[in-house]
């Protein structure tokens, strides 16, 4: 039996005016995440992967086109997903704890069950000896693992990455790379993520959506069929890569369309 997808998108559009003229940043873009799946979107820089986030994340409006979660149509923000932002945009003036409460307060909970849900989250990203400290004085891996706790323990079924790893040194990305994968076979939820970094996709996805510009659309969805754990030195991965490489080259015309 088919299951129903957990994010459905269809048919989406959407411009933005730019010296009075509409530029359109997203032209008839679909794609469907299944429950459980991790899927990256990758693309050229400007070809609409953080505008199509924002419309599923409820942060902006499509002209037109269907965008659902768990069959709900998506119209105010956070509406079923969670957030991961390239800079971390927690609160300076809140400590790690303060902010992950923070973003709890919306939900039906007791004060008493709030605590201990920021606490389970916090010590889950290993942030539990830095519950009390500002934003200021962690590391930019420290800080984006508290803006994950953050988002995760909003408990919604789909996470939404935008390049939540492009600020942090290789090493570190890596590891943050085996981390969220730790937490999404722990917690299966359901995570699109978008990057820029071809490697990140084929070590972390189910699918990779390739996206190209002008106006930004949906070139290609290249299914992974990679056992994890990944490695990154195996023939399969070298050939997707090739293959992914391939799928982001533009024709003359793309580039200026
Ligand atoms: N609020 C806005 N007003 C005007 N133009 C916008 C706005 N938001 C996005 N755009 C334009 O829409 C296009 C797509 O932008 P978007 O940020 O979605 O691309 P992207 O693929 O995420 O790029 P990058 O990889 O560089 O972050 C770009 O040309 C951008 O300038």
């Amino acid at each position: 039996m088919k299951t129903s997808p957990l994010l459905s998108v269809s048919g989406v559009s959407k411009s933005f005016p730019v010296n009075g003229v509409p530029f359109r940043a997203l032209a008839d873009v679909g794609l469907e995440l299944r429950r459980n799946e991790i899927i990256a979107v990758i693309g050229a820089s400007g070809c609409g992967k953080s505008t199509l986030l924002r419309c599923i994340a409820g942060l902006e409006t499509p002209d037109s086109g269907t965008l659902a979660i768990a069959g709900v149509p998506v119209t105010t923000a956070g509406q079923g997903s969670a957030v991961v932002f390239q800079d971390h945009r927690l609160l300076p003036w809140l400590t790690v704890r303060g902010n992950v409460e923070l973003a709890l307060e919306p939900l039906a909970m007791t004060a008493a069950e709030r605590q201990a849900r920021a606490a389970r989250y916090i010590a889950l990203v290993g942030l539990d000896a830095f519950a009390e400290s500002y934003p200021r004085q962690l590391s930019g891996g420290m800080a984006q693992r508290a803006a994950i706790a953050r988002a995760l323990a909003v408990e919604t079924d789909l996470v939404l990455m935008d390049e939540p790893f492009g600020a942090l040194d290789s090493i570190l990305r890596t590891r943050m790379q085996e981390e969220l994968l730790k937490i999404w076979r722990a917690h299966q939820v359901s995570i699109l993520i978008v990057t820029h970094d071809i490697e990140e996709a084929l070590y972390l996805a189910d699918r990779v959506v390739v996206m190209r510009p002008g106006p930004g659309h949906v070139h290609e969805v290249v299914e992974l069929a990679l056992p994890r754990p990944r490695s990154r030195d195996t023939e399969a991965f070298s050939q997707l890569r090739g293959h992914l490489l391939a799928a982001l080259a533009q024709t003359p015309a793309e580039v200026v369309a």
